[in-house]
Order: C-alpha cells, then structure tokens, then sequence
C-alpha cells in the first residue's frame, strides 16, 4: 500500500514553504495576558529611587550609636528620628531603621530604644534599584505573557507592548446538508456544529478566529468565500468537500490552482485533508467529519498557529493507562483514537471509543483522552499499557 506522507511530513514541508510574515502590533501592558512579545523589554525607572526601608520601624543615624545606645531623652521625631514602614523612603539624613518592635514612641513622642539594640549603618534598609534598576532586562521576546511578566513589564514603568498580532484564521464550512445552530433540522441536513469546534479550539490556542457562514457546494460561490477569506485572514480552513463525492469540489479547487502541497495524508481521521500555500498563505482543507475535524485542527492549524506566534506549542497532560480492549490500526496511518478514562486502585484504565458506526459522533467527541496509533505498529493488546493524552483536566478523573 503507498504510504501516505505523515503529519510531520506535511508540517515539515509546509514550513519550509511558506514563509511567515511577521506581524505586530502595540498594546497596552494590562491587556497583554498570554500574547508573545515581539522584542526584549528593559525597565524603564529605577525602584526605589533612592532607597527604602525593609521593615517597620524608626530610622536613625548611624553614627550616633558608635558608643551604644545614646541619651534619646531628648530627641525629637522629624529632627533626630522618624518612623520609616516597609517600602517607605525617608529624609537623606538616616542611614538606619530599627525595627518597631524594639522601641517604644510614647505619647509624647518620646523615643526610648532597648538596650540590646545594635545599630550599623544601611541596617535594614533596601537600597536604590533592589525592586529594579532602569536598563535591566523585564521580558524577553517570543515569550508568552503570563501575571507575573506582566508585573516585571510594570516595575519597569512599561506601559505598552508591541506583541505578535493575533494569527487570523479564517474558518470556511462548506456543505448543502448544514444549517446554522438553532435552525429546524429536516431531512437531509445536518449542523454545522464544527464551526463552533474550530472558533473555540482557535480562541484556545491564542488565535483569532474569523468565522464565515456555510458556502454551498458550488464551485464559484466556494472560490469567492476562498478568496475573500485570503484578503481578510492569514491562514485559510475550508471545511469539507475534500474526499470522493461529487459536492467535494475543495480540495478539488485547491488541486485546480496548482497551489495543493499535498493531498491524503497518513492521519485519520481526515485522511483526505489537502495542504495548500496560496499567495504565500496557508490554505488546509480538513474533511468534514467532526473528529477529523478536532485532529485537523490540532496537529495541522495548533502547529501553523504557533509557528505565527513564535512559541512552541504548549506540552498537554499525559498519563499511562492500561487497554481494556485491542486498538487495531493500519501500520502505516497515525489513527487518532478517543479514549474513555476510568480510574481504579490499581491506576488508569482506558479504552478506544468508537468512531466509525458502533457509537454515536457525540458520544466519541466527549472523550477524556485521546491517543494516536504509532506508525509501523499494527494493534495494541488488551493488558498494554499506553501513554494517552488528556483533554481535561486530571482531576475530572480522580
Ligand atoms: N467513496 C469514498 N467516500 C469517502 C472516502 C473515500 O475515500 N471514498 N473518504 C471518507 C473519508 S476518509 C472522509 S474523512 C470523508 C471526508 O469527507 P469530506 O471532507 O468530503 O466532507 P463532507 O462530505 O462534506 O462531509 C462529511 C461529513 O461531515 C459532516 N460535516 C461537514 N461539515 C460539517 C460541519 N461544518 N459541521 C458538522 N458536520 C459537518 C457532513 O455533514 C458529513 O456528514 O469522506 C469519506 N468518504
Ligand atoms: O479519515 Mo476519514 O479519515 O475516515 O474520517
């Protein structure tokens, strides 16, 4: 049998390809949560300025207790001492803070200090810069932002960032049977659920997606809705259409402008996705069975996705699990398998759903775990333990 070229193929070639234009854009640092920056941030101030003290308590000058404590009988708040709090900055004139705890200020405003009291010079006090020092770096490029980042970009005084513009991902179902979420299903129809799939998967990854409505089987209507989407988005998913049947004209289309890269690839569900470069744009018809759908959009779109935004893709839970039943696949194809969980006493159990007939297609999409068959190996036995990857959290099985 021909081997299929593999997802990694597809990926590999893809890339080398298409060469990705960089975009950005200015934000303001409180609306920066998870986006990438495009370049190296350094503090722009100096905190504390001068210096400040690390505790509550009195600051003092130094020099006064060279032989031990001195007469404070007579001292004065504001003259001879002043009360400095945590984080507080205080007159030039002291050089030390005694903590709160070790003197009394009555109410007179007289100050008395223990007796066991040493007193040096910077003694608990913070210098200039500790917080942060103006030139120093606060975030680096192609880093995803997450709170604490967002709060180094604060200390240093940054107010805007110039991050990677979201990837435009334009999602395009095709298909005479769908009809929008909500409509009256007759006969014939189906809905067009998958829109909702790829809309969340996409706003998941960090993507901006940019949903168009169903386009009917017809070849012009199909090239129109393609070439609208190439001018509003920088990578283009069309939906459907991609296999044998007469109303398959997408893959079809993107053959006919000699722009498909690859046509059947080695991963099912959707074996009959076509990876296609147009105007130096990314164009992947995934097939339109909603499984193929959810394994389309993760290895082919998550990988065009981060490559946009310059991080690599996040790493997902894994966890072993021991087969309750035979996997059996192909040698040759990468089968993406939706997996049942169970947890027991002795560990995780698992267990392929069905996906083609046996089981209904919203039953298989709520799967716990998903697991891909490894290329040359042909079945997995019962009592085997696998490494599965979960869609929710591990606790949802616990
Ligand atoms: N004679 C053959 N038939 C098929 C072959 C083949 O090799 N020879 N390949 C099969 C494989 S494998 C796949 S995968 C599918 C691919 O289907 P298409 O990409 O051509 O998709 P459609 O025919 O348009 O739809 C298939 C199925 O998916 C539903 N669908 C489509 N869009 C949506 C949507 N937006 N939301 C929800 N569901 C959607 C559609 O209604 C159909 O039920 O072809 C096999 N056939
Ligand atoms: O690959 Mo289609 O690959 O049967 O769903």
């Amino acid at each position: 049998m021909e081997q299929l070229p593999t997802r990694k193929k597809v990926i590999e070639t893809l890339f080398e390809k298409w060469t990705p234009e960089d975009k950005t854009e200015l934000i303001p640092v409180s609306a920066a949560l998870n986006r990438v920056l495009a370049r190296d941030y350094a503090a722009s101030c100096t905190i504390p300025v001068v210096r400040a003290s690390c505790m509550d308590g009195v600051a003092v000058m130094s020099e006064r207790f060279r032989d031990g404590i001195p007469d404070t009988s007579e001292w004065k708040n504001g003259e001879d001492f002043c009360r400095a709090d945590t984080g507080d900055d205080f007159d030039d004139r002291y050089d030390a803070v005694i903590p709160i705890e070790a003197v009394t200020i009555s109410d007179e405003g007289k100050l008395t200090i223990m007796p066991e009291v040493k007193v040096t010079s910077g003694m608990n006090i913070r210098p200039a810069g500790s917080t942060i020092r103006k030139g120093d770096p606060v975030a680096k490029k192609n880093r995803r932002l997450r709170p604490f980042d967002l709060s180094c970009l604060a200390m240093g005084n940054i107010t805007e960032v110039e991050v990677y513009r979201k990837p435009r991902i334009a999602f395009l179902p095709t298909g005479n049977e769908l009809v929008p979420l909500g409509a009256e299903v007759r006969r014939g129809n189906n809905i067009d659920s998958n829109s909702i799939l790829a809309e969340n998967l996409l706003l998941e990854m960090g993507a901006e997606p940019v949903m168009y409505p169903v386009t009917a089987d017809c070849a012009e209507d199909t090239a129109a809705s393609l070439d609208r989407a190439l001018k509003e988005a920088d990578v283009v998913v069309l939906n459907g259409g991609s296999s044998k049947g007469e109303e398959d004209i997408n893959a079809r289309l993107l053959e006919e402008r000699g722009a498909a890269l690859f046509h059947w690839v080695a991963a099912a569900p959707g074996k009959p996705l076509c990876a296609a470069l147009i105007d130096n744009k990314p164009v992947i018809n995934i097939p339109g069975p909603p499984v193929a759908v959810l394994y389309g959009m993760d290895w082919c779109i998550r990988a065009i996705v981060h490559r946009l935004l310059h991080v690599p893709m996040p790493k997902r839970q894994t966890i072993q699990g021991v087969l309750t039943e035979e996997i059996a696949a192909p040698p040759t194809m990468e089968i993406l398998c939706m997996m049942d969980v169970d947890h027991t006493e002795e560990g995780y159990r698992v267990r392929q759903k069905p996906w083609k007939g046996g089981g209904s297609m919203a039953d298989t999409l709520g799967a716990g775990a998903i697991y891909i068959t490894e290329l040359g190996v042909s079945s997995k036995q019962p009592g085997e333990t696998v490494e599965v990857t979960l869609l929710r959290g591990e606790e949802d099985f616990l």
